[in-house]
């Protein structure tokens, strides 16, 4: 874990951290920041549902408060984790309260820095992370984008925050649409192919469970084996016998356009988090 800096912390202490909204997205940071060293007594929740948030307490032993404003003004992070369109109304709700220094972070699809940069104190360090689920279970991917007041200590602290996320890199704003298509949501085109995979093994004659659980072995192994540094057609090649069974199945693939589907599928993501920025 990265050590903390005199930029990201007060009083050298482990920084407290409020999320604001426990769904997906919030209990997987939440997750992660426990896993990361972060002890429950840092760490507060606010979520609007209140059975939700009883859950949270429960299963992470943390604070919940039912106001952002409070939780806000006591944390050293405010950790944004609502829905875009929930994202104006928690930076009106916080913005009277919040101390100098405090550190915004938020993962919001499409919300542009300038949005956060205008509605909060003058000189407000913030910074646009584009996470995916895959955080749960430490096998995230991560992208972080600085505003205008968020310097190289507040990029650390955020790294730390997201380290036990899986991968974390850092990128200019301009590029986290691009990122939120790959990233952000390609786990859902994974899951898509591991069902299509599983709905084949029924249709030719395995359990449903067996062919689950050879379709997620699979995609997991050729992920790991992807990870090795290898150029995926490179490996694609490799399980390619001349004249066999998956020179036969990939031409397929290309038949039903499957790649090109892939691309205008993450176009279209793209497209989308670029209107989230305009709406
Ligand atoms: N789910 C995903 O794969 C990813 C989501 N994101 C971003 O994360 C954010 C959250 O997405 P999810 O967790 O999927 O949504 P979600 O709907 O699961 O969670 C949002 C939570 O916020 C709560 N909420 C609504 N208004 C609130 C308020 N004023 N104060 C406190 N809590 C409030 C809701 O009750 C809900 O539990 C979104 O902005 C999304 O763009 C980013 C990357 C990946
Ligand atoms: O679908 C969404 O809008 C969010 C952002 C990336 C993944 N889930």
């Amino acid at each position: 874990m990265t050590g903390a800096t005199s930029e990201d912390t007060r009083g050298g202490t482990t920084p407290t951290v409020a999320v604001l909204g426990g769904g997906v997205m919030g209990e997987a940071l939440l997750s992660a920041l426990l896993t990361g060293g972060w002890s429950a007594d840092r760490l507060e929740v606010v979520e609007k549902a209140t059975r939700r948030a009883d859950e949270l307490a429960d299963r992470y032993g943390v604070r919940t408060g039912d106001s952002s404003a409070q939780a806000a003004a006591r944390a050293d992070v405010v950790l944004l984790a609502v829905k875009p369109n929930v994202v104006a109304a928690v930076l009106t709700e916080i913005a009277p309260v919040l101390r100098g220094g405090t550190l915004v972070v938020s993962v919001a699809a499409g919300v542009p820095i300038a949005t956060y940069e205008a509605a909060l104190p003058t000189g407000t360090p913030v910074v646009r992370v584009m996470p995916n689920t895959p955080a749960v279970v430490g096998k995230g991917a991560s992208a972080i984008a600085p505003g205008a007041h968020a310097g190289e200590g507040h990029l650390v602290l955020v790294e730390r925050v997201l380290g036990a996320t899986g991968l974390v890199v850092r990128v200019a704003e301009k590029d986290l649409d691009a990122v939120t298509a790959i990233s952000g949501s390609g786990p859902a085109y994974a899951f898509y192919l591991i069902d299509a995979m599983a709905e084949a093994g029924v249709l030719l004659g395995l359990t449903r469970d067996l062919a689950t659980r050879l379709a997620v072995a699979t995609v997991e192994g050729a992920g790991a084996l992807a990870a090795q540094g290898e150029h995926p057609a490179v490996l694609r090649e490799r399980v390619s016998s001349p004249g066999g069974t998956t020179v036969a199945a990939v031409a397929e693939l290309d038949a039903h356009g499957v790649r090109a589907g892939v691309v205008a599928a993450a176009r279209a993501a793209h497209a989308r988090s670029q209107e989230l920025a305009s709406s």
